[in-house]
C-alpha cells in the first residue's frame, strides 16, 4: 500500500498508478448507447498527457470509448492500468446489473473494452443479498475469486464498503482479501462511513477516493479556502494539484476528471513537489470543519 514513484503498492505486491482518469460522474451515459466521442477524445488526451490509469464501471456504459480510446492512442496493454466494477445496485435494492452474476457482467464487460482482462474489479457497492439478487454478498465475492483465478481480473476489490461490509467479505475466511475500497474521500469527507479509511488501511486494503476535488467544485467559501490559497501560493500550484496532494500523502489513491487539457496536465504534475507533514495536517484538521457529501446520500445519516 505504499507510494513506490508514480504507483502504490498493493497488498498482494502488484502495483496500481498512483492518479486514475474516471469516466464517470460527468461522462456517465446509462441509458445512452451511441458511442460518446467526447468521452473518447478525452480519454485520448488523458492517456497522451500521462494517465495510466483508467476508472470505469459496467453502470457508466463507456466500456466501448475506453476501448476505442486505448486502441487510437496506441498504448500498450500492459502499460495502461484498467479499473472496472459490478453494478450491484443502490440502498433501494430496486436496480441492477442485467446480467446474472458478476462473473458474466466481466466477461460481457470484457467484449465492449475488446480486452483479455482489467487490471481491477470491483463490486461496485455491497447492497447484494440473495433475495433479490440469487447470490449472498460473499458468494459475490466468491465470483470475483473466479474471475481472479482465470486470470480476467488481475486484482479485485470493493467500493462505497463499510466496516461491517469489509468484515462480513474478511470473516468468510476469502481465498483472497480486497486489495481495493473505492470510496467517497475528500478534506471535506474524510470517512465516508464511520472509521472507515482507518479500517482499510490498517487491513492492507488500498483506499481510492472519488470526489477529491469536492472542496473547490462543491465546498467553496469554507474553511479551506484561505489555506488551499496560500499553499497554491507557496508551492506555485493550482489548488486542485494541493488537494490532490494530499490524498496522496494520506496513502489514498485519488480518482479524478476533467475535459479541459490544462487541468489533466495539471493532475498528472503532482509528482513533482510535497507538501510538509504540518500541511497535510493543517488541510486534514481545518477540513474537517465542513462536511460535503456530493454521493451515496444514504450515509448522510453519519453527518
Ligand atoms: N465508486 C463510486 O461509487 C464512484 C466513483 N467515481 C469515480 O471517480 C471519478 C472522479 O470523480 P469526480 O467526483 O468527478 O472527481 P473530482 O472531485 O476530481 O471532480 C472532477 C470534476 O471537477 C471539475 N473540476 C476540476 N477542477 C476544477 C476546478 N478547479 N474548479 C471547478 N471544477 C473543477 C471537473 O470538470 P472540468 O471538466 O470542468 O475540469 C470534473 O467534472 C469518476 O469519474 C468515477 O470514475 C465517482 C463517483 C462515485
Ligand atoms: O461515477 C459515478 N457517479 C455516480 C453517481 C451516483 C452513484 C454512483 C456513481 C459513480 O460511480
Amino acid at each position: 500500500m505504499s507510494l513506490v514513484g508514480t504507483d502504490f503498492k498493493l497488498s498482494n505486491g502488484n502495483t496500481i498508478p498512483a492518479i486514475g482518469y474516471g469516466v464517470g460522474t460527468k461522462w456517465f451515459k446509462f441509458g445512452r448507447d451511441e458511442v460518446d466521442t467526447n468521452v473518447i477524445n478525452a480519454l485520448e488526451t488523458a492517456i497522451k498527457l500521462g494517465f495510466a490509469h483508467i476508472d470505469g464501471a459496467e453502470i457508466y456504459n463507456t466500456n466501448e470509448e475506453i476501448g476505442a480510446a486505448l486502441v487510437n492512442s496506441g498504448v500498450k496493454r500492459e502499460n495502461i492500468f484498467i479499473t472496472d466494477k459490478y453494478f450491484a445496485g443502490d440502498a433501494s435494492f430496486s436496480n441492477r446489473s442485467p446480467h446474472s452474476n458478476p462473473y458474466e457482467a466481466l466477461k460481457a464487460d470484457l467484449k465492449q473494452l475488446k480486452l483479455d482482462y482489467v487490471d481491477l474489479y470491483l463490486l461496485h457497492s455491497s447492497y447484494i443479498k440473495k433475495e433479490t439478487h440469487g447470490f449472498s454478498l460473499t458468494e459475490a465475492w466468491g465470483y470475483l475469486e473466479k474471475l481472479k483465478d482465470e486470470g480476467l481480473a488481475k486484482n479485485i476489490g470493493v467500493s462505497n464498503f463499510t466496516v461491517e461490509d469489509l468484515k462480513t467479505v474478511l470473516d468468510s475466511k476469502p481465498k483472497y482479501k480486497p486489495e481495493v475500497n473505492q470510496i467517497e474521500f475528500s478534506a471535506y469527507l474524510q470517512d465516508q462511513t464511520p472509521g472507515i479509511v482507518q479500517y482499510s488501511q490498517e487491513n492492507g486494503i488500498l483506499v481510492e477516493a472519488y470526489g477529491p476535488l469536492g472542496p473547490i467544485t462543491k465546498g467553496q467559501g469554507g474553511p479551506l479556502d484561505p489555506v488551499l490559497a496560500k499553499l497554491s501560493k507557496k508551492y506555485g500550484k493550482t489548488e486542485g494539484q494541493i488537494l490532490l496532494r494530499w490524498v496522496i500523502q494520506k496513502g489514498v489513491l485519488p480518482l479524478t476528471t476533467s475535459s479541459k487539457e490544462d487541468r489533466i496536465k495539471s493532475f498528472v504534475d503532482i509528482f513533482s513537489f510535497e507538501l510538509t507533514p504540518e500541511e497535510v495536517d493543517e488541510i486534514t484538521t481545518v477540513g474537517k470543519q465542513k462536511t460535503v457529501r456530493q454521493f451515496a446520500k444514504e450515509f448522510s445519516k453519519y453527518d
